[in-house]
């Protein structure tokens, strides 16, 4: 019993005696090794322990107060990495389980990977240091006020004195304002600023350069340097603790070895200098970010899940029969129709996530040995995954919350702040549209190499498999068949690849590749959605193929994995039939066996959201909590409001009383 944080009486005992699998075990499997869950259970009840970390009452904070808190819940964090000697595994799980965002995730997650990615060794001896002792706080100044999106597009420049040896950043319109960028409003004493480069009066493009904002000694701005926050932000609480912000720049100079110099550099005397590598290579913090934010998706979307599985268990509605007790919500056929796909696609994305990390760290190795051949793939996969599962996983929040009936409304459910948080992975790091047109982009280059005899690899490989999956039909006959990965995989391939080459044919009848891509943008994106869930099956399965060790546990990944697949087919199933993959009666079938899963998975429900092992503390939840005692949490939670400091409310005087009493009177009556 890992995860309670107090409580005396399970509420949900009973849940977890009908599991049939080893939990344990299972949270290896969820954490990916026994050390992972040690490290993490550990840090977990560190943050849950530490008063300073306390987050029950945050969505009452005014902005103000509420960036404050983060301050200093961010200062405590590091003094308890320093003090407890953490590992760099540790301090990010630490930071990981206070579960507010802040300055310092854009520090670590953006500021530091920058300078690593693109800059010279020279300048990561330089830089890395200072950042990694917190003696310069950065933030990554990308997005402007007209453009975010079209990353060529912005309109900063850098442009280049020879007499000084300096760059000098301008920013010349209003539009060219930086805007968004985490951390840069009123924490970060330094930003990598992308920038136009400009010199010799000839225009580069877009460049990184170290800029530093403010003083080191007062932390006011330095000369030249317009900052601010750049305002409130969607739900209370929530995304409001970071200081998104505005930078403009009057002619601010920088030294030349600020431009980061390890992809292209500028000479002593103002000569641009093209290393032999791709210039996309410039886009590579923003590669390591999407993919970290695909394993973001499961611990978002678990999180949700694991509240809403506990919740339904307790929560209970209609079905009294002469006295009899009532009916557990779990127990409805809609309510497990709509949560358990959820909690297949937390596994789904955990797994796939896990992969993506392997396969970003393969690709960073083969860049190192100077190929760049997997580079377009890392970029299609990153970008399609973290559309793919932010998309859903905002959607799977929000309906948690419905889920969770009237309850879930509440700020103390915990659901509500999450989804505000949530919410912009759709949009920040690339909107989920733009990128999943990127895909697309690979994909019609994939479809057309085929003609020429170019042998797909990697997660296209399927597609050289063409003359098969064009004009193969499901063998399916039984709602059992379903149960087979072979079967599963062969349909969302030919779906995958029918979908693309259908694209691939209309844009080949338009005048221009680019006018057929524009018309086609609606049905390459759905080319797109169904490439990256086939990804997903695709891991899923591979998954399974490992050794998976603990009672029960693989057939309750079997079970997740068949859902998660079958649900997808049940949704997508206009693509499945209009492809010509299955038949009417093979989806029919396909929802059949998607009920008898759902049946596996209910005695099993409470344990599988438990492997999680989240804390209390980390839940944030009435609704969620462990022990399952949610009504008196939820009426011990309602008199912390402000609102409850008093009896009579303020205003009653000025508004209520006047009312009451009739000093206004209408005058008709
Ligand atoms: C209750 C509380 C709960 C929890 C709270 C706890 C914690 C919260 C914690 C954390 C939150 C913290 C941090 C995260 C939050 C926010 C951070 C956000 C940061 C940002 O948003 S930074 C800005 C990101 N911006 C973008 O992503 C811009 C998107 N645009 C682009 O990426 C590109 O410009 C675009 C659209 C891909 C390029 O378009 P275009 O085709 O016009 O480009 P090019 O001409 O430049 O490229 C042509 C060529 O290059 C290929 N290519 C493009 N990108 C890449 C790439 N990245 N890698 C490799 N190759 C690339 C492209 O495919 C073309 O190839 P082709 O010519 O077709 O072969
Ligand atoms: C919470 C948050 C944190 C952020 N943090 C940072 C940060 O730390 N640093 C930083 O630099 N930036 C940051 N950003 C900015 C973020 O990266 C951009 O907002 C994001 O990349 C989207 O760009 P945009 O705002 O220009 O959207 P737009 O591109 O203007 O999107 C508007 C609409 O146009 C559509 N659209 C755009 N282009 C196309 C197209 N080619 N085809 C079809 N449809 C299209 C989009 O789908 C969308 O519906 C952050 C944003 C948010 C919300």
């Amino acid at each position: 019993m890992a995860a309670v944080d107090g409580g005396e009486v399970d509420h949900l005992a009973g849940e977890r005696a009908t599991a049939h699998f080893d939990v344990d075990a299972m949270k290896v499997a969820w954490a990916g090794s026994r050390h992972a869950v040690e490290v993490n259970d550990r840090m977990a009840r560190l943050v849950a322990s530490d008063p300073v970390f306390r987050k029950d009452t945050r969505t009452m904070l005014s902005r103000k107060e509420l960036f404050k808190d983060t301050l200093k819940k961010a200062a405590h964090a590091w003094k308890r990495i320093v003090e407890l000697r953490l590992t760099e595994e540790e301090a990010n799980l630490l930071r990981l389980y206070v579960d507010q965002p802040g300055y310092v995730d854009l520090h670590w997650g953006m500021f530091v990977p920058a300078i690593k990615g693109q800059g010279t060794e020279e300048q990561q001896k330089k830089w890395v240091p200072m950042a990694y002792k917190f003696q310069i706080i950065g933030c990554y100044a990308q997005t402007e006020l007209g453009h975010g999106s079209n990353v060529q597009g912005l309109e900063t420049t850098a442009t280049f004195d020879p007499n000084t040896d300096e760059f000098v950043v301008h920013s010349p319109t209003l539009t060219s304002s930086k805007w968004w960028p985490g951390g840069l409003g009123k924490a970060s004493t330094h930003a990598v600023v992308y920038a136009r480069l400009i010199t010799q009066g000839k225009d580069y493009g877009i460049h990184g350069f170290i800029v530093q904002l403010r003083s080191l000694d007062d932390h006011s701005p330095l000369p030249g340097i317009t900052l601010g926050d750049i305002g409130g932000k969607f739900g209370s609480g929530a995304y409001n603790s970071m200081d998104n912000g505005v930078l403009r720049f009057d002619h601010v100079r920088i030294p030349r070895d600020q431009m980061l110099m390890r992809l292209s550099q500028v000479t002593r005397e103002g000569k641009y200098v093209h290393s032999d590598v791709p210039k996309q290579l410039l886009y590579g913090t923003m590669v390591y970010v999407r993919q970290t934010i695909v394993a973001d998706a499961s611990k978002a979307l678990s999180r949700a899940v694991c509240i809403a599985v506990r919740y339904s268990a307790i929560r209970k509605q209609f079905g009294s029969q002469a006295g009899g007790p009532e009916t557990q919500v779990l127990n409805y056929k809609t309510q497990q129709s709509r949560l358990f796909p959820l909690l297949a696609s937390a596994y789904a994305y955990r797994f796939v996530g896990e992969w993506l990390k392997w396969l970003y760290t393969d690709v960073m190795q083969k860049l190192e040995a100077k190929d760049y051949s997997t580079l377009p793939e890392a970029h299609a996969c990153t970008a399609g995954l973290k559309s793919v599962t932010t998309s859903a996983t905002a959607d799977a929040i929000e309906e948690c919350r419905k889920l969770c009936g009237g309850h879930g409304y509440l700020n103390s459910s915990g659901l509500p702040e999450l989804f505000a948080v949530y919410v912009p992975a759709c949009t920040y790091e690339g909107d989920n549209v733009v990128l999943l047109l990127q895909v697309a982009r690979f994909l019609m280059k994939t479809v057309s190499q085929l003609a020429s005899g170019k042998q797909p690899v990697g997660t296209t490989a399927y597609m050289g498999n063409i003359q098969y999956l064009m004009q193969c039909k499901s063998a399916v006959n039984t709602a059992g068949d379903w149960l087979n990965p072979a079967a599963i995989k062969e349909v969302f391939e030919a779906r995958a690849l029918r979908m693309a080459v259908n694209c691939a044919q209309n844009i080949s009848k338009a005048p221009s590749q680019e006018e057929g891509f524009s018309e086609l943008s609606p049905d390459l994106l759905e080319s797109a959605v169904a490439h990256v869930q086939l990804i997903i099956v695709t891991k899923f399965f591979e998954k399974l193929q490992q050794d998976i060790i603990g009672h029960g546990v693989k057939e309750q990944l079997q079970n997740l994995c068949n859902i998660y697949a079958l649900f997808l087919l049940h949704k997508h199933l206009g693509d499945f039939l209009s492809t010509g993959c299955i038949t009417p009666k093979q989806g029919a079938l396909a929802n059949e066996q998607l009920g008898r899963l759902y049946a596996q998975v209910r005695p099993n429900a409470v344990a599988l959201v438990d492997a999680f092992d989240y804390t209390d503390h980390y839940l944030s939840s009435v609704l969620g909590r462990y022990d399952g005692d949610v009504y008196p949490a939820l009426y011990a939670e309602a008199w912390k409001d402000p609102l409850n400091e008093t009896v009579i409310p303020d205003g009653y005087q000025e508004h209520l009383r006047p009312l009451l009493k009739q000093q206004l009177k209408f005058s008709r009556l």
